[in-house]
């Protein structure tokens, strides 16, 4: 898989809904991917033998309209999840200046770790409450899917959940490719 940081960052904006706002979520089990509560990481790593987090970029740039409005710039990381080599979810976190202050050297050593395995495992994080999207990618990320093989045909679904620390508050969406979701979908 050849993809460059040099497209980083690769988000879009993207317009998020509770899932009681969405008419039709997928059918199960891809919708209880989307709304499981724990980590992501954990759930990943049961359906693989190899797990892999390939990091895409990181650093302080601007968020985009409305998606932390509270921030004129935060501490984006974009990865992909890799299952035996098959990249099956995008994820974009931002972190606060005041938070990235408060734990610095764990976010910015975590490296190739997942962030789940900081999250999950102290338990000064709480995570909040779960927001879903589905939309089609038609910038850098429709461009990655190309760039690893796995071109979108139909709309990709993602989550997006608040994590709380102390008084600040991180995001971390989840974005599900097109090899995940035919996976799932088979499960
Ligand atoms: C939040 C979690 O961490 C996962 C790992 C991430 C990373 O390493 O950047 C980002 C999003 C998550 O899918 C989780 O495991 O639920």
């Amino acid at each position: 898989m050849s993809v460059t940081r040099l497209s980083f960052p690769y988000g879009e904006s993207i317009q998020w809904f509770s899932p009681e706002q969405i008419s039709e979520l997928p059918d199960s089990p891809l919708s209880e991917w989307l709304l499981s509560s724990g980590s992501l990481t954990q759930k990943l790593r049961s359906h693989c033998t190899k797990f892999e987090v390939k990091i895409l970029g990181e650093g302080t740039i601007t968020p985009f309209n409305g998606e932390f409005p509270t921030q004129r710039q935060a501490w984006v990381r974009e990865v992909l999840l890799c299952l035996d080599g098959v990249a099956w979810i995008f994820a974009r976190t931002l972190i606060p200046a005041n938070l990235l202050d408060k734990k610095e050297t764990e976010f910015l050593t975590l490296g190739t770790r997942p962030l789940g395995e900081l999250l999950f495992s102290s338990d000064n994080f709480t995570p909040g409450k779960i927001e879903i999207a589905h939309f089609t990618p038609c910038h850098r990320l429709a461009q990655l899917t190309e760039s690893i093989k796995q071109p979108v045909t139909q709309e990709l679904w993602g989550r997006r959940r608040y994590f709380s620390y102390d008084d600040e508050q991180l995001i971390v969406s989840e974005t599900f490719l097109p090899a995940a979701r035919k996976i799932i979908e088979q499960m």
